[in-house]
């Protein structure tokens, strides 16, 4: 089985202070995800982690007026947001490493292109031989070059579905700070178009440049692989191989 998973930046940081990690929800998933790779046979053809940007790629993106379409064609400004989401793939990468995950950074800025439709792609050698080799690539939303645009923020999301389709990956996970998406604070079993749920899908509750849950849910959508959306006490089921909080797709 290979697993494509993303912590959420919600998750893993403290999304109203900026470039903080949330050090407790970081350990737990760290703790999570080490238990699976040393112990259950889910995770034996590979798990690819991707985290999100949380309080240090989106103020910055938005700091510069950058998002998934409004490109920069300043490279200080690229840089800067890149810097800041490097430094949280170290926090990610450490809290593996401490934990006896082998964990190699991604960085899609030096891989990943849009095409002037805004399309991404993703070329997924390195992280397959990484994963031959044992090693668990820890993905960052970032920022890419984009034909007619500058650079543009790519989301861990994106990269998700991306990753899904190149690994031809059997199970997708999205953990966020929602126990799934919510319809009146209960948790939607299975979506299956975004028609089901336009109504209760919002942004997000923080500085937010990627789209929130709604843009989640559409890039989900668009996977022949069904996704689950969940929280952080959701991830260890996740990881065993049960399904949890809502299926998309
Ligand atoms: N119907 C819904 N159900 C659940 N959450 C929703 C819904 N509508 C909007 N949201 C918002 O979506 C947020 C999750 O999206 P967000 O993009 O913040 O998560 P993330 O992927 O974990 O973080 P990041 O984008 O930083 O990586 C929730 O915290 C909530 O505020
Ligand atoms: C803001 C940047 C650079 C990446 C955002 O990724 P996301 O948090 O998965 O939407």
């Amino acid at each position: 089985m290979t697993t494509v998973l993303k912590l959420g930046g919600s998750v893993i940081t403290d999304k109203d202070r900026a470039e903080t990690v949330d050090g407790e929800s970081l350990e737990r998933a760290a703790a999570a995800i080490a238990d699976a790779v040393s112990d259950s046979t889910e995770t034996d053809g590979g798990l690819v982690v991707v985290h999100g940007g949380g309080s240090f790629g989106h103020p910055a993106a938005d700091a510069h007026g950058v998002t998934t379409t409004a490109g920069t064609d300043d490279a200080g400004a690229v840089t800067e947001i890149h810097a800041a989401m490097t430094a949280l793939n170290g926090f990610v990468r450490r809290a593996l490493l401490e934990r006896g995950v082998e964990a190699l950074p991604v960085y899609p800025l030096s891989l990943a292109a849009r095409n002037r439709e805004g399309d991404l792609a993703l070329p997924t050698e390195s992280v397959e031989t990484m994963l031959e080799e044992g090693f668990v690539p820890v993905v960052q939303g970032d920022m890419v070059t984009h034909a007619g645009r500058g650079a543009t923020v790519v989301s861990g999301d994106e990269l998700v579905a991306e990753l899904a389709r190149g690994l031809d990956a059997d199970r997708v996970g999205l953990c966020s700070t929602v126990p799934g998406v919510l319809d009146d604070e209960r948790v939607v079993d299975r979506i299956d178009s975004l028609a089901d749920v336009e109504s209760v899908l919002g942004g997000s509750e923080s500085t937010d440049v990627t789209g929130g849950m709604r843009g989640k849910v559409e890039t989900l959508l668009g996977l022949e692989t069904p996704a689950s959306i969940f929280g952080l006490e959701g991830l260890e089921g996740f990881l065993a191989g049960e399904d949890v909080g809502t299926t998309v797709g």
